[in-house]
Parts: structure tokens; sequence; C-alpha cells
């Protein structure tokens, strides 16, 4: 793994692939600065991607809007089925997932078009004043792209996609807020496989981040 080329790729608002590890997900995501979302960045993540297309934000960043994870805001609601509600996931880590938002000004939400504002729209309301004002007036919920929340201590405290993307973006420099989409797999309806993600990253010139590697990377710097 190069990863001043994957922070190059980050730099110039262009895709990296990041593979988390074999013993958790062991799923590829297609990685961009969410700054740098244009409707062709979603086009490209709905078309290689398939998954689930999120937003991953930085904690302190998400602490300032005032969001919680969706896990807490269920468990403090007067919901039933509260017995749903997810603790870990399978691979033991608890879900990252806060709101779901639409920006104010799109229409149905899903477009391409309207994915890439609300994502964009989430990175630019980490450089204005009073963040959490604009955001409660920027957008509405439930909408159609997942916010995630990094973890506090980000790799310390969790090694998901969603603290691996934002590390990214720190360490390129960048806003620490990304968008994020899982590779499946239309042969076998599962996740791409590595060799497949290697595959598509050489055919592509698009740079594949071992997890693994990352973590080693992020421990002595
Ligand atoms: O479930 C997910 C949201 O679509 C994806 O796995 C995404 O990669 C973020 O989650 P995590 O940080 O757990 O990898
Ligand atoms: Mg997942
Ligand atoms: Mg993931």
């Amino acid at each position: 793994m190069s990863l001043e080329s994957a922070l190059q790729s980050l730099k110039r608002g262009e895709f990296v692939l990041l593979f988390d590890s074999a013993g958790r997900e062991n799923e590829i995501d297609m990685v961009v600065a969410a700054e740098f979302v244009t409707p062709e960045h979603v086009a490209r993540m709905r078309q290689y991607a398939g998954g689930l297309l999120c937003i991953a934000i930085d904690n302190n960043f998400a602490k300032s809007l005032e969001l919680k994870y969706m896990h807490e805001i269920l468990a403090d609601s007067s919901i039933s089925n509260k017995e749903m509600i997810m603790g870990l996931a399978p691979y033991g880590d608890h879900p990252t997932f806060s709101l779901s938002v639409n920006h104010y000004q799109t229409y149905t939400g899903i477009t391409d078009k309207d994915r890439s504002l609300t994502i964009r729209e989430m990175a630019n309301i980490f450089n204005v004043e009073n963040k959490q004002k604009k955001f409660a007036s920027s957008f509405k919920t439930p909408g159609h792209v997942p916010l995630l929340i990094a973890s506090k201590g980000l790799l310390a405290a969790r090694q998901g996609h969603t603290e691996m993307s934002v590390y990214l973006a720190q360490v390129a420099g960048l806003t620490p807020v990304t968008a994020i989409c899982e590779m499946m797999d239309a042969e076998t309806y599962s996740a791409l496989s590595v060799d497949k993600a290697e595959k598509f990253a050489k055919q592509n010139g698009i740079p594949l981040i071992d997890g693994k590697e990352l973590l080693e990377y992020a421990k002595v710097h």
C-alpha cells in the first residue's frame, strides 16, 4: 500500500478503496473526501460499489452538531420493540449510524445530484462559525444519506471504515468528512473480494488501502 498515493488521490478529489480486515467486515469501501463530491462521484459509487452510501464524520464535529448515535436516540425514545436496538454487530463493533439526512434544497433526496449536494454541504458545515445552527437549518431528517459518527479516539477506539476514512481525510489535511460506500459483487451477491478489488483498483488506477497497514502507520504517527 502506498499511503502517499492514497492521500494524493483524496486531495485531488479522487477515490481510494479501503479494506478493513478479514476478521472484521472483510469489506472494501469506496472512499472520497466529502468536500469534493459531485453527482459523478455518487454515480460511480452507485455503479461500482453499490452498498449503502453514507457520510462519515469526525467525533468532535458530530458533538458540535449535537448529534447522537441512532442506537442512543432509540434507547432514549418512547418506541416499543426496544429489544431490536442493535448492541454489537456480529463482528463486535457498535454501529456508527446516526441520523439520515437530506439537504433542504434536495427534491426526493436520492438522485446523484441530490445526494452529492447533501454530502458536499455536510462538509461545508465544518467550516462555518455556528455549525449546529447551520446544520439544523440546512438539513432535514429522516433523509437518504446516513450520517456515521467516528468514535472518540478514532482508530485507537474502533477500526471501522468510519474511523479509517475520517483518519485518512485528517492526515490528508482535508475536512474530516468522507463519503463511503461498500463494494458489492453482482456475481456472488456478497461483498467484493480483496482479489477482485485489487483488480478493479489496478484497472482504474485507484489506490487500495489495507486497514492493517493504516493501523500500523497510525500507531507511529
Ligand atoms: O455499515 C456500514 C455503513 O454502510 C459500512 O460498513 C461502512 O463501512 C461504515 O461502517 P464501519 O465503520 O462499521 O465499517
Ligand atoms: Mg457495515
Ligand atoms: Mg464498513
